[in-house]
């Protein structure tokens, strides 16, 4: 299976980053428009990146992954097919890259989120970004499609590699120690609102609960013991009268420090690569909060541009390939949940303050370019 057909473009969407410290308020301006965080929250949020200089790893971290897919995809055969990148928040935004594409002769794209989980904030918003972008280059004459792969929490390869991870991490702590598996803290209103309505809503943690138990289950097989692991939550912004998921990292790791635990392994799941949020909040603070109460700690590392991983997210883009061609490729999974969906139910991880139109989706009418 050598072929994308019928797409003739791969698109890495992600979130984007400063590149230095000029950066960092326009970037913090575009991420939280209308989106009523304290000016507090983005002062401190400003300060973690200049703490680094001002830049954003995470696009370092994307051109890395770039280069590992461009090579997974030529050695499958598929050199001729272009690997795009743009983002939702930064250069290169999303829609002068498809633009650029687009000139180029690509019409039909399939993307790839830098997020494996369903919720606002890691899927929909992205949808509705892509939608906004198409909309754009409507307006100029262009017409693109747009899919995208089903989620990846839940795919074999990033379980296996966050597996390997954890195991790598257990070995450097004493007997005993605990996993600790983190995601970003999301507001409780929009876990409860993630995924398909059909199912109920809660997607969000109940994906984390699902990816945690099956990378533990694979981590305790690698290193001959059953490990104990809880799932904690990092980077809660929003006013403190709204709630958000709960316990916070650093808090949990205090409350299993008072219990007796001997030692933690800190591994987050809910990134794809060492973002801001890994480098600060567990990196900095949690590994601070460790240091202090005198709690041994490991961070397990990232997926990041792992080989393992990318071949995975290639076998996704084949897969969904298949699909569109109408063939019924195998869907292979991990852990208890099945394979997500490609195409995002009417209302799937809403938008609660401003629904706006959402590409990939059953509702998603593709905007008929400007004279056409
Ligand atoms: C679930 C989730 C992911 C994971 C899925 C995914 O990967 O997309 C994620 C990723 C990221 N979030 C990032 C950065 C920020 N997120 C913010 C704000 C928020 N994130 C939220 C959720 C998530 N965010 C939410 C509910 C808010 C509150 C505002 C709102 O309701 O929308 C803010 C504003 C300041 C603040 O409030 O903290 C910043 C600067 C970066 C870049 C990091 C880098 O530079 O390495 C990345 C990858
Ligand atoms: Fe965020």
């Amino acid at each position: 299976m050598s072929d994308a057909k019928p797409y003739d473009a791969v698109l890495l969407l992600s979130f984007g980053g400063p590149e230095g410290p000029d950066d960092v308020m326009p970037f913090l301006e575009n991420v939280t428009r209308g989106r009523g965080i304290p000016r507090e929250r983005l002062e401190d949020v400003a300060e973690h990146y200049l703490h680094f200089g001002g830049k954003s790893p995470i696009n370092d971290q994307n051109k890395e992954l770039l280069a590992a897919l461009r090579g997974e995809l030529d050695a499958r055969g598929l050199a001729d097919l272009p690997l795009l990148w743009g983002n939702r928040n930064w250069e290169p935004y999303v829609t002068d890259v498809l633009r650029e594409a687009h000139e180029g002769g690509v019409r039909r794209v399939l993307t790839v989120f830098t997020s494996a989980y369903s919720s606002y904030s890691s899927c929909r918003q992205y949808r509705e970004d892509l939608a906004e972008a198409l909309g754009t280059l409507a307006e100029e004459g262009r017409g693109l499609e747009v899919d995208k792969i089903r989620h990846y929490f839940n795919h074999p390869a990033f379980a296996d590699v966050n597996a390997a991870a954890v195991a790598e991490a257990v070995a450097q702590l004493p007997e005993g120690a605990r996993v600790v598996f983190v995601t970003h803290s999301i507001p409780d209103a929009m876990n409860d609102v993630s995924g398909p309505p059909a199912a109920g809503g809660g997607a969000y943690v109940r994906q984390h609960l699902d990816v945690a138990a099956e990378v533990a289950r694979r981590a305790s097989e690698r290193v001959g013991r059953e490990l104990s692991w809880d799932l904690a939550y990092c980077s809660r912004s929003g006013p403190p009268t709204q709630p958000w998921l709960e316990p916070d990292v650093n808090d949990h790791l205090r409350a299993l420090h008072a219990d007796g635990v001997p030692g933690v392994v800190v591994a987050p799941v809910g990134f794809v690569s060492d973002h801001m949020e890994v480098k600060f909040d567990l990196d900095t603070e949690a590994a601070e909060t460790a240091g202090e109460i005198g709690l041994p700690f490991a961070r397990a590392a990232t997926v990041g541009a792992t080989a393992q991983f990318v071949a995975g997210l290639v076998d996704l883009v084949q897969e969904r390939a298949a699909q569109a061609r109408g063939e019924d490729p195998e869907l292979p999974v991990a852990g208890g949940l099945g394979p997500s969906h490609t195409v995002c139910p009417v209302d799937c991880c809403r938008n609660l303050r401003a629904p706006r139109p959402a590409a990939t989706g059953e509702d998603w009418q593709a905007p008929v370019p400007a004279g056409s």
